[in-house]
């Protein structure tokens, strides 16, 4: 029997977006700059590699999501190439092709707005 894992890691930022409804007269209620924290769990699936017992250097993972925590922190999300519109939606989209490549074991990536209670979950089928 082959055993799977699943192992994450977890960073934060901080980030400012404006979301604007283009159906709604004056842009909507998120049309006006504001910043939340943000918290991203990233996922990897996979058994452990033989000779090394874990499925990945959970150290490894953290320096690799520490690159991309530069491109989200302090930053304003409607700027960022190729997000789009920055919904919790897109961020999930954004994070994993920035990561797919690096870690082929990617298979969940999930961000989460604790102080607002709410999140979205991206997860491989
Ligand atoms: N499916 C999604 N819905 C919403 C998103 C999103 O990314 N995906 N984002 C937002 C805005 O970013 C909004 O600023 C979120 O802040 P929040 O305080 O949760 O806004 P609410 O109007 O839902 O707040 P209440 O406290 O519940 O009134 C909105 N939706
Ligand atoms: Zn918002």
């Amino acid at each position: 029997m082959t055993l799977e894992f699943e192992v994450y890691r977890e960073f934060c930022f901080e980030a400012a977006h404006a979301l604007c409804d283009p159906e709604h007269p004056t842009g909507g209620i998120y049309r006006n700059l504001h910043g939340h924290s943000f918290r991203v769990r990233v996922t990897l699936r996979g058994p452990r590699v033989e000779g090394e017992d874990w499925v990945m250097d959970l150290g490894k993972l953290g320096r690799r999501l520490a690159l991309l925590r530069e491109t989200l922190d302090h930053s304003f999300l409607n700027e960022l190439d190729g997000l789009g519109k920055p919904t919790l939606e897109n961020l999930c989209v954004f994070i994993w092709r920035d990561l797919e490549a690096d870690l082929p074991a990617i298979f969940e990536v999930g961000v989460f707005r604790d102080t607002c209670n709410e999140g979205c979950v991206l997860r491989k089928r």
